[in-house]
């Protein structure tokens, strides 16, 4: 059985060009396959590592980031208007969207619709929607295959909005569920169901700084149904983990040498 790559780095800054090349590997891979490349990223830490990543300005034709191709979703939002302090799509416009250069034809972005965010099965539902437009279907597809997902790994081993222990990590019909009892403030959100994230083309976490490690360690040493560890399960070698030194301090899975 083919298992996730862990690549760790001393730090950030070492650490963000080797996300942007498998990003932008990636991004050429969707492109080449059907025009565009579809991501969908998650909030908290990520956004801000992922800016380090894809600000700095290309060194050559192979290392530019094709922005007017992008079309970005969500792997999970909090129930909040999108200028709330707590949402994810706020996030990634002030720390990464915002921060493009003025000339830059920017990505497609996708939002949840905020006329829905007092029923969050709604919000979800329309939010599904979205995704079976883009991905021509439910009929047609049996689930959406996003060329990356970018994700970020709780202390508790959480990621998207798929908490441990929590009914949600057994649904296998939606594309897009609702929570209403997050145990990380806000409670209420949507969020990528566990089939989508593991039949993405890829899927890439980071995960950084010494407050990651016990969890790195359960995660890659047994597992114990942590959602993080299902995705590594379901992905299997499709699963790539950026991080620091101080993320993964004591853990004994091999580390692979990063190579594209
Ligand atoms: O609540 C959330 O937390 C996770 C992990 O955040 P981090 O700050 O520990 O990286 C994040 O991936 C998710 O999108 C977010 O809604």
């Amino acid at each position: 059985m083919s298992q996730a790559n862990l690549y760790s780095f001393p730090a950030v800054d070492a650490l963000a060009p080797a996300l942007r090349a498998y990003v932008i590997q990636a991004q050429n891979a969707g492109i080449a396959r059907h025009g565009v490349f579809k991501v969908a990223v998650s909030g908290g830490s990520l956004p801000k590592t992922l800016a380090q990543a894809l600000l700095p300005a290309p060194s050559s034709d192979a290392d530019t980031v094709h922005w007017d191709k992008w079309e970005i979703f969500f792997a999970d939002e909090r129930a909040v208007p999108l200028d709330h302090a707590d949402s994810n799509y706020g996030l990634l416009k002030t720390e990464l969207l915002d921060k493009l250069p003025p000339s830059t034809t920017q990505p497609t972005v996708h939002p949840i619709d905020t006329n829905l965010l007092d029923d969050t099965q709604e919000l979800a539902d329309q939010y599904e929607q979205v995704l079976v437009h883009s991905f021509a279907g439910r009929d047609s597809v049996r689930l959406p295959i996003f060329d990356l997902l970018l994700l970020g790994c709780g202390p508790d081993g959480h990621t998207c909005s798929l908490f441990p222990g929590h009914e949600l990590l057994r649904e296998t019909d939606a594309w897009v569920a609702p929570i209403e009892d997050s145990p990380k403030p806000p409670p209420r959100r949507v969020t990528l169901t566990l089939p989508v994230v593991t039949h993405a083309v890829k899927v890439a976490f980071v995960a950084t700084g010494a407050g990651k490690k016990e969890v790195m360690k359960e995660i890659f040493e047994g597992g114990n149904g942590l959602p993080c560890a299902l995705v590594n399960e379901g992905a299997g070698d499709r699963a790539s983990w950026f991080v620091d030194d101080p993320a993964v301090e004591g853990v004994t899975y091999v580390r692979r040498p990063f190579n594209l």
